[in-house]
């Protein structure tokens, strides 16, 4: 599915009118799919509140519908008429041959059960300024149900960003293609519920497009086939460098998260004792008896890491083992290369190309960035810069190689404990090792934890699901993505 950003919905509307389908034509079907929902809340008194521009030129067209269906709809206008649309004049002057009932004046917004915000949409510029500000604080405080047109006002639809003030909406009908602002936080919790209607926009756009909605059906496509005449080495071996005295779990998780979702052989290679072989006896593990790895570790495990289609290195590694991650991070650079927790920061100081992954979450990413993260296209700009693929870990995790990029809103809370990470590395190398692509086997590893996340919480409570449980329960998702 795809998602767009403001501009790409601009092109697709323009180029839509420019075949021939006349502006009032996508409004009427919008104003339609909103009334629709509208409806379905059985409401008695409805408040339609319009600004200037298109959004609100749609707010008017489900004002006028509701009028002629017998609805109790009035309508309050914001903002400057001198500069309005012409889909807003053109909806203002037919609302009036239906007689429908403006007002010049707000009190009490609790005599109204639903509000429908058409005030501003994915043209909104800059902040809010003004008398919106009281008026969406007055929204955001009264009982009744709101449902915002196209993105709740005050939400960047490029960034989920809120623009100094926002709607709550318990509802959002968008229109045509989710936008990048109902994905990301805190736009993705202001735009409710979200409703996707369909529109008759021109889809030959949709060869620009690059930016994706991760779903099961993608994974359902991805997933690898496992032959039945096979051995190990098919599904390919994992060099798991991880750990250090202080970190002894995380090598665990990464090292479950390979063997327990399909890889062939998981060497496990820690500096300290880690006890992987209580948890799953078929790792193959060496330790160091050490606290840290260092350089001259590499000459040991050459012969484990040369066998191996897939190294991961990183979780629990700890900040005193730079040199020897870099020095594997420069010998191995023809290998896929997993680099997650610590070992991200190296990737400053070597060559980077697309057999790597790095596996940042928001403080780590921030560190290589070395600014806060502005929006979904400063990850996208680093990783071809730095030609290298990126899962940006976050609520609404984003998986890119620069060109394309897929945006995963499977997790929630359950998943914010340590040690979820470590597991979403080990489950990406084991699908990389089973020949899926760098980007395919970042999307199932991160659709596979975060729902079986998902659902334990469902199950158990979101306060009360581990990482090693996730682990352990893999399968689940295995078995409804096969069918079985
Ligand atoms: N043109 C089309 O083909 C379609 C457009 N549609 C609607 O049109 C909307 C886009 O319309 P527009 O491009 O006119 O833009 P909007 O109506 O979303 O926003 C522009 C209006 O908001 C005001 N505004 C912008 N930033 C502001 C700020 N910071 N503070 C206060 N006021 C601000 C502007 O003065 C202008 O009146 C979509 O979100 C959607 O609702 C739908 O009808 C679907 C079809
Ligand atoms: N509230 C949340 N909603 C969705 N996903 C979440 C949430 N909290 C955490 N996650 C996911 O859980 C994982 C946590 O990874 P990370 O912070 O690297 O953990 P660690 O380093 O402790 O192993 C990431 O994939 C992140 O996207
Ligand atoms: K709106």
């Amino acid at each position: 599915m795809y998602i767009v950003n403001s501009k790409e919905m601009k092109n697709i509307d323009e180029l839509t009118i420019s075949k021939g389908l006349q502006e009032s034509i996508l409004m009427e079907q919008a104003a339609f799919s909103v009334k629709e929902i509208v409806e379905d809340l059985n409401p008695k008194k409805i408040l339609v509140m319009a600004g200037t521009g298109n959004n609100g030129g749609d707010g008017l067209a489900v004002a006028r519908l509701l009028k002629n269906d017998g609805y109790d709809v009035q309508v309050y206008i914001i903002g400057n008429e001198e500069n309005a649309s012409y889909g807003f004049v053109n909806q203002k002057d037919i609302c009036k041959e239906y007689q429908v009932d403006f007002i010049d004046e707000i009190k009490d917004l609790n005599n109204f059960d639903v509000l429908v915000d058409g005030i501003i949409g994915v043209g909104l510029a800059g902040e809010i300024k003004g008398e919106l500000l009281d008026i969406i604080d007055h929204v955001n405080s009264c009982n009744c149900k709101v449902v915002s047109i196209d993105i709740p006002t005050g939400i960047s639809s490029d960034t989920g960003k809120i623009m100094k003030k926002a709607i709550k909406a318990d509802i959002t009908v968008t229109f045509g293609y989710l936008k990048i602002g109902h994905l990301l936080y805190p736009g993705r919790s202001y735009s409710g519920e979200i409703k996707l209607s369909q529109m008759s926009f021109y889809k030959g756009y949709e060869k620009n497009l690059k930016r994706f909605l991760l779903t099961e059906e993608k994974i359902r496509d991805i997933l690898p086939k496992r032959p039945k005449d096979s051995h190990k080495y098919n599904f390919g071996s994992i060099a798991v460098i991880a750990g250090s005295k202080e970190y002894s779990g995380a090598p665990i998780l990464s090292a479950l998260g390979a063997q327990l979702s399909g890889a062939g052989m998981v060497y496990l290679i820690t500096p300290s004792y880690t006890p992987i072989l209580e948890h799953e006896p078929s790792v193959i593990y060496t330790d160091f008896n050490k606290n840290y790895f260092e350089k001259n570790d590499l000459i040991k495990i050459k012969g484990k890491i040369e066998k191996s289609d897939v190294i991961l290195i990183g979780p629990g590694i700890g900040q005193n083992s730079n040199d020897f991650i870099k020095e594997i991070l420069e010998k191995y650079s023809h290998k896929k290369i997993v680099i997650d927790a610590d070992a991200i920061g190296v990737i400053k100081k070597v060559k980077t190309n697309k057999n790597m992954l790095i596996t940042p979450h928001a403080g780590e990413f921030q560190k290589l960035l070395k600014k806060e993260i502005e929006s979904i296209e400063d990850i996208e700009n680093y990783s071809l810069e730095k030609n290298i693929n990126v899962l940006y870990k976050s609520t609404t995790s984003l998986i890119t190689d620069g060109d394309n990029s897929y945006f995963n809103v499977f997790g929630n809370d359950a998943l914010s404990k340590g040690g979820t990470g470590d597991l979403v590395s080990g489950v990406i190398a084991s699908y990389i090792a089973q020949g899926c692509t760098v980007i395919d086997s970042t999307l199932i590893a991160t659709y596979l934890v975060y729902k079986t996340g998902y659902d334990l919480g469902i199950e158990n409570t979101n306060f009360t699901v581990t990482p090693l449980q996730i682990a352990k329960n893999l399968n689940r998702e295995l078995i409804k993505l096969r069918g079985d």
